[in-house]
């Protein structure tokens, strides 16, 4: 028997991650083959023409999987009966600004988008929230909108995790699809904690450590990290925009993987709410390694941390607790 459409709304689909990310969740990337979608795009007024380009396009690609499309810069309209919400719509960050540049432009827009989704989005809809400051705009969406189980509530930092994942593979040269369980500990800035302290490859002799494979302490400690801590940058650079495709295919990698389950033996980095895990402080949205299963993720618990990596975890730990007090001085 067919499977009934999931809704999925994504706010800022007119912008150029919106543009990567719709496709893919009408061919199936994001939620499954077999699974019928009706998207729920949301724009704000100078957008509305680009946005409605976007729902003809959607029409004109005629995915299968699509049942249906609401193309809206009304709120409420767009959040209505949602049970997934991929808030992409935001400010992004040009070239030369620093993430806390757009902290007041973004903050205010997640404080709003709050109420509209805890009133109109289905009970249990799980959010991921993509726009920048991405961990602090999923936390003040998450104090704002009391209702929605905190539990429901992410922000993406699979993004960093893959880029970790690309770095060691080319690295080593091998398959991207046989390196796991990096971890992106933290905020999603240039503070993160890229750790491969139990990253391994799988190998014809079975799976290593990578520590062990590349034999580079020094670059794993450096290089390895400021490459993918400054790869946002680095893509702003080179583009002159901000990443997009590589942004929405994490996009649909978090929600896959949060919706359908991580593999047995593998483990992905989510910004969730902390409980103190790993003594990070609770009360923020900061990166974990989890796993996931039945719809629900859960923290990866029990892993070694030496001295190296308990700075690195305080640091983004302690940029985020500075992101939250300034997230709500500008909304005061
Ligand atoms: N977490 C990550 O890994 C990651 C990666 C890349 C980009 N980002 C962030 O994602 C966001 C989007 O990036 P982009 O390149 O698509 O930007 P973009 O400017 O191309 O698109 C943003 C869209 O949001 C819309 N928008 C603005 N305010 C809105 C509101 N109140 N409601 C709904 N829509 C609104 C804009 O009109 C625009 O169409 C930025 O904040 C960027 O920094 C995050
Ligand atoms: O760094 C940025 O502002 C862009 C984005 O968050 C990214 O990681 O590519």
């Amino acid at each position: 028997m067919a499977k009934d459409p999931v809704r999925v709304l994504v706010t800022g689909a007119a912008g150029q991650i919106g543009y990567a990310l719709v496709p893919m969740i009408a061919r199936g990337v994001m939620l499954g083959a077999d699974q019928p979608v009706i998207l729920h795009m949301l724009d704000i007024p100078p957008a509305a023409e680009a946005l409605n380009g976007v729902k003809m396009e959607l029409v004109d690609a005629a995915f299968p999987l699509l049942k249906g499309v609401v193309a809206t810069t009304d709120a409420v309209e767009a959040c209505t009966g949602v049970n997934i919400a991929v808030m992409v719509g935001g400010f992004p960050r040009k070239e030369g600004m620093e993430r806390k540049d757009v902290m007041s432009k973004n903050v205010s827009i997640y404080k709003s988008q709050a109420s509209a989704l805890e009133k109109h989005a289905a009970a249990n809809c799980k959010v991921l929230v993509v726009a920048n400051p991405a961990n602090t705009n999923a936390l003040i969406l998450k104090e704002f909108a009391p209702s929605i189980p905190e539990k429901n509530i992410t922000c993406l930092t699979r993004l960093d995790h893959n880029r970790a994942l690309g770095q060691i593979s080319e690295r080593l040269n091998v398959q991207v699809s046989d390196v796991k369980n990096v971890i992106i500990w933290g905020n999603h800035s240039s503070t993160q904690y890229p750790d491969v302290t139990h990253t391994t490859v799988n190998t014809p002799a079975g799976e290593k450590p990578v520590r062990e494979l590349v034999a580079d302490d020094q670059w794993l400690n450096t290089e390895f990290i400021t490459t993918v801590q400054q790869r946002g940058a680095a893509i702003i650079k080179a583009r002159k925009l901000s990443s997009a495709l590589s942004a929405a295919s994490s996009a649909c990698d978090h929600i896959r993987d949060w919706v359908l389950g991580t593999p047995e033996g593998t483990w992905v980095s989510m910004g969730v709410y902390s409980d103190g895990s790993y003594n990070v402080p609770s009360g923020l949205i900061y990166s974990f390694p989890v796993t996931c299963k039945n719809g629900e993720w859960c923290i990866v618990q029990g892993l070694s941390i030496d001295e190296f990596s308990r700075n690195k975890l305080d640091l983004t730990a302690k940029e985020l607790s500075e992101e939250k007090d300034l997230a709500y001085s500008c909304l005061s």
